[in-house]
């Protein structure tokens, strides 16, 4: 009895002290999905820094923070306006910036890597950091489309790496993938899934496979509705009315590519014809190609891809 009673509270303390140990959390870029995942962090209690490369890039981020947490504030607040703005303030006040990783990270539980979908940076950055951060502290990326072991590879912390896949926008999508690599250990993953519960999220567990579970399904479907449009077998605004209203999703696939940016969504394909030359869906699109290299990268830049496809 006195066994299982000790077992129990171990568990419990155990539980407990997994759900503490993340408190302190570093976020690298600042862009759409790191300023998303910064604000729901804070929002939950989390003691947040978020790093950029350059000032600049940061106060847009804390601009992109306050208007979404004003959108929050208006709902919540909506019967006593005059709270709104103290929500507001206290949330914010549980986010500060750098532009120094490694020397942010020194005190951190948890690094979540939001930086652009290219597997060297990654794997510089988590190379850099690995040698700067605790050795408790957990590294994940939120990488849309690359290996999580591929981006590890750069770390002796193999056993706590993992992958934490948000969805845009951040503050309104509920779900986190949370994905357990070869390496990633038990207790990491364990923290992982806590942590995205901590956040208001529901996580589900995924293997470290092309796409985990939503890309693996989303990217082909999305692609193909490119291909049907350039097959002139519809037109843009017909395939996203009809994705809506047929098949009752939120965003027809080209008001999404202008939300999730056309600068990632080009990296997301490139990487996945490199590893399948063959497979006609992932041909390269010089269409988006051009765009891209004019800098027209959907609703980042204000600029629709609708409009020019
Ligand atoms: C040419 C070659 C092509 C190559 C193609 C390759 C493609 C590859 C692409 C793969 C991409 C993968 C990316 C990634 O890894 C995975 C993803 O994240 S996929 C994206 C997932 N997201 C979606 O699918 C979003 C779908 N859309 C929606 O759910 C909704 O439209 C919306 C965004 C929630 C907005 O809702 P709407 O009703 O449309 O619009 P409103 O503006 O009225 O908003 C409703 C409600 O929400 C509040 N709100 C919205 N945004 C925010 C925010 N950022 N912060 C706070 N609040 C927000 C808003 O205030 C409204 O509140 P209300 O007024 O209703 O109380
Ligand atoms: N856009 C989406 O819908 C979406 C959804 C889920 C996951 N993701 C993934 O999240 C990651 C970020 O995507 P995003 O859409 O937020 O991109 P983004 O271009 O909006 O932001 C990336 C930010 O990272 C910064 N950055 C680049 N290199 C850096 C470095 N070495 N150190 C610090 N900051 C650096 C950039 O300055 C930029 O502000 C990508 O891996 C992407 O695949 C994107």
């Amino acid at each position: 009895m006195a066994f299982v009673t000790r077992q129990f509270i171990r568990s419990l303390s155990s539980s407990a002290a997994l759900h503490a140990a993340i408190k302190h959390v570093t976020i690298i870029g600042g862009g759409l999905m790191g300023a998303g995942i910064a604000q729901v962090a804070a929002s939950t209690g989390h003691s947040v820094v978020l790093v950029d490369t350059s000032e600049d890039i940061l106060k847009k981020s804390a601009k992109g923070i306050e208007s979404s947490l004003k959108r929050v504030a208006k709902k919540k607040f909506a019967e006593k306006p005059e709270d709104g703005e103290a929500f507001i303030q206290k949330i914010l006040k549980n986010i500060s910036t750098s532009t120094d990783a490694a020397s942010v990270v020194q005190g951190t539980d948890l690094v979540v890597e939001a930086i652009v979908e290219n597997l060297k940076v990654k794997q510089d950055l988590f190379g850099a950091l690995d040698k700067a951060a605790p050795e408790h502290t957990i590294f994940a990326s939120n990488t849309s489309s690359l290996p999580i072991a591929d981006i590890a590879s750069s770390t002796a912390r193999l056993d706590r790496f993992g992958g934490l896949h948000f969805f845009n926008p951040v503050p309104m999508m509920k779900l986190v993938e949370v994905i357990k690599a070869p390496g990633t250990s038990q207790q990491t993953f364990d923290s992982l899934l806590e942590f995205s519960k901590a956040l208001g999220k529901h996580p589900v567990s995924c293997k470290d496979t092309p796409g985990f579970i939503v890309n693996r399904l989303l990217v082909p479907y999305m692609l193909e509705a490119v291909r049907l449009h350039e097959r002139g077998h519809g037109s843009k605004e017909d395939i996203d009315v009809a994705m809506k209203l047929g098949a009752g999703y939120p965003m027809g696939p080209f008001e999404l590519l202008d939300y999730v940016g056309l600068d990632t969504s080009k990296f997301i394909i490139d990487g996945w014809h490199e590893k399948d030359p063959d497979n006609p869906l992932f041909a390269p699109s010089p269409l988006l190609n051009k765009l891209v290299a004019e800098g027209k990268l959907g609703k980042k830049t204000d600029v629709a891809v609708s409009s020019f496809i």
